[in-house]
């Protein structure tokens, strides 16, 4: 009932529109009824008593009935209509602008597919209620309180006779309403799986080719589909048997005024014309309640559709402004960790008790094993998820004390895998500040060495990226993403591992570009080669959640540690390459390169 209590208040938000499509709605119903009130005078005192005048004023009144009934029509149409697209419209727009406001850790759980089917499929499931399908289930339930009404009016008893089989009619709605909700639950969330297992297998296509496994994937699909079909068949059987049961119920209900009416016709204690008029009630019920079944399965429809709406839009974002958060205008790049402890949702403990600063400026580097958390530890800067125990500390300040927004606007960062948009370089580059000029532009390229190859792209900066960047080698999308960092001009900036899909000269050139970029900046390189950070001005290894050294290149060597141990293992991996491509035999045992002790 909240749900549609919710939806209800979606509509009630446009009382004009509201007020035009309903009022234009009941016009059209009473006119409706008017109708075979009209007949019923045309035969017992036009036709039965030899009137001609009755004819010609009754005539002229239908006339004029179906003028306005055809305005009253076009209204009903067209707003019923309007209010559909406007509260589908306005869903749309609250639960996209919702999913931006969410954290790293509803998209690290939701499923993009399923995501994309509640913005698409489900607001269209609603929208296909809100406007015209409620108004014409309310259409049908004033009809038929109207015809209860005027028949009882009309003749008591015969309408108790016609209208016996109201009340199974009635029960028979309401509980298939409540069964199809539950079957268009599941068929919504079957869509949502078809949708995430499409999405997955199109973003993830090259892999699947080049494991050759796309009858796997087509297999996963068509289960999906062929369950979502079967559930949707049983969903149509449901409400299409009802839809026969309905009709035959109406035509039980003529039956029997026939039976009873006509005989108190010929009795004399009722005119042709009011016998005339229950039949017409009656069949003007035929096909609104024939509709009925399938109304109520709309309405089923739009109510589970919106719940998954709803569900979005009532998962709050874990990481938001606090009521008091302070607006950082400048920043000097300071980063402190103080006995920081970290889960993801899953909580499975990922960093355990770590401590360190970084005074601004300085560079740092920060190692370890694969899964060490040397992602998560930079993540917490920029505030992407919250510690679970201690704090981080920018200029002195805990994160959660800082405006989101000016706090990332200060931080730059590089990840793994960038992220490119299909539109220009210029605007990929330009991201974080579109307002930047071109000179601006062109000198962050420079410095991240894209500008020579960008140039030699088609349309140089206006050149336009397929999706995910795939025109462009790893090296340069990577190079790309440095450049987009870069130009955010920030006083923090995090590469993640940005350097590893360049080559070693372009990485030189990188690396010399940024030494001067670097400069008056807090950053922090992530590296899977050692020497990427062996200039920096200290160096943090993690291992298994713990910061377990930290200090210069010459200080951690000198402690035999962790370090110094990773160091000799990539050092003499190159040693003993170098030694296979002059020929000589290894030094040392292979062996020992793998596995740390
Ligand atoms: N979004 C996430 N949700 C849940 N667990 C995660 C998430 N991201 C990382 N983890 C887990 O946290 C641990 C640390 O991962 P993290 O990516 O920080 O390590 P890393 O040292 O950067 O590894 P790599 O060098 O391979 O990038 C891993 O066990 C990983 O499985």
């Amino acid at each position: 009932m909240g749900t549609l209590r919710r939806l209800l208040q979606a509509i009630f938000a446009y009382p004009r529109q509201l007020a035009l499509a309903y009022g234009a709605m009941l016009t059209v119903t009473a006119l409706n009824l008017l109708v075979p009130w009209i007949v019923r005078d045309v035969i017992d005192r036009g036709l039965l008593a030899g009137e001609t005048r009755v004819l010609l004023m009754s005539a002229l009144f239908i006339l004029g009935i179906a003028v306005v009934r055809s305005a009253a029509g076009y209204a009903m149409m067209f707003y019923g209509q309007w209010l559909s697209f406007r509260v589908a419209y306005d869903l749309r727009r609250r639960l996209y602008e919702h999913l931006q406001r969410l954290s790293f850790d509803f998209f690290d759980r939701a499923q993009t597919g399923d995501l994309m089917s509640r913005l698409t499929g489900d607001v269209e499931q609603t929208q296909r209620f809100t406007g015209t399908g409620l108004l014409q289930l309310i259409n049908v339930a004033i009809l038929l309180i109207g015809i209860v009404v005027v028949l009882v009016r009309a003749n008591a008893t015969l309408a108790l006779v016609a209208l016996a089989p109201l009340p199974v009619l009635v029960g028979i709605t309401v509980r298939l309403g409540a069964r199809l909700r539950g079957m268009s639950h599941a068929v919504q969330e079957r869509l949502g799986r078809i949708s995430s297992v499409m999405q997955e297998s199109l973003t993830g296509i090259r892999v699947v080719k080049a494991f050759a496994r796309e009858p796997y994937e087509l297999q996963k699909f068509r289960e999906q589909n062929e369950q979502f079909y079967r559930q949707r068949v049983a969903l149509v059987n449901t409400w299409a048997n009802n839809f026969s049961f309905m009709s035959f119920l109406i035509a039980l209900s003529i039956g029997l005024v026939l039976l009873f009416g006509g005989r108190q016709v010929l009795a004399g204690t009722m005119t042709v014309g009011t016998l005339f008029a229950f039949i017409s009630y009656l069949s003007q019920l035929n096909a609104p309640v024939r509709q009925l079944g399938f109304l109520v399965a709309r309405a089923a429809d739009a109510t589970a559709s919106a719940e998954r709406i709803f569900e979005v839009l009532d998962t709050a974002p874990t990481i938001e402004d606090a009521p008091d958060a302070r607006e950082l205008s400048t920043m000097r790049g300071e980063v402190v960790f103080e006995h920081v402890s970290f889960a993801y949702h899953d909580g499975v403990p990922v960093l355990h008790d770590v401590s360190f600063r970084v005074p601004p400026g300085r560079v740092v580097g920060v190692v370890g094993p694969t899964g060490s958390g040397k992602s998560t530890v930079v993540s917490l800067i920029p505030r992407f998820y919250d510690v679970s125990a201690g704090r981080v500390l920018v200029d002195g300040y805990d994160v959660r004390q800082l405006k989101l927004a000016s706090l990332r606007r200060h931080i730059g960062m590089v990840l793994q895998d960038s992220f490119l948009f299909s539109t220009t370089v210029r605007e990929n580059i330009a991201f974080g500040r579109p307002d930047a000029s071109e000179e601006e532009i062109i000198a962050a390229a420079k410095a991240a060495a894209a500008h020579d190859f960008i140039m030699e792209l088609p349309h140089g900066y206006e050149t336009v990226l397929g999706e995910r960047g795939v025109t462009l080698s790893g090296g340069q999308r990577q190079r790309i993403a440095i450049a987009r960092a870069l130009l955010q001009d920030p006083r923090i900036l995090i590469l993640d591992d940005s350097l590893s899909a360049v080559d070693t000269e372009t990485e030189h050139a990188i690396r010399q570009a940024l030494n001067r970029l670097m400069e008056g900046r807090t950053t922090f390189i992530i590296a899977q080669r050692l020497l990427a950070v062996q200039h920096a001005d200290f160096i943090l290894v993690f291992d298994e959640g713990r910061l377990v050294e930290q200090g210069t290149h010459a200080e951690l060597l000198a402690k035999q540690g962790l370090y110094a141990h990773m160091y000799d293992l990539q050092l003499r991996a190159q040693e003993e390459y170098a030694a296979l491509s002059r020929g000589d035999t290894p030094k040392h045992d292979p062996r020992d390169s793998f596995g740390r002790n």
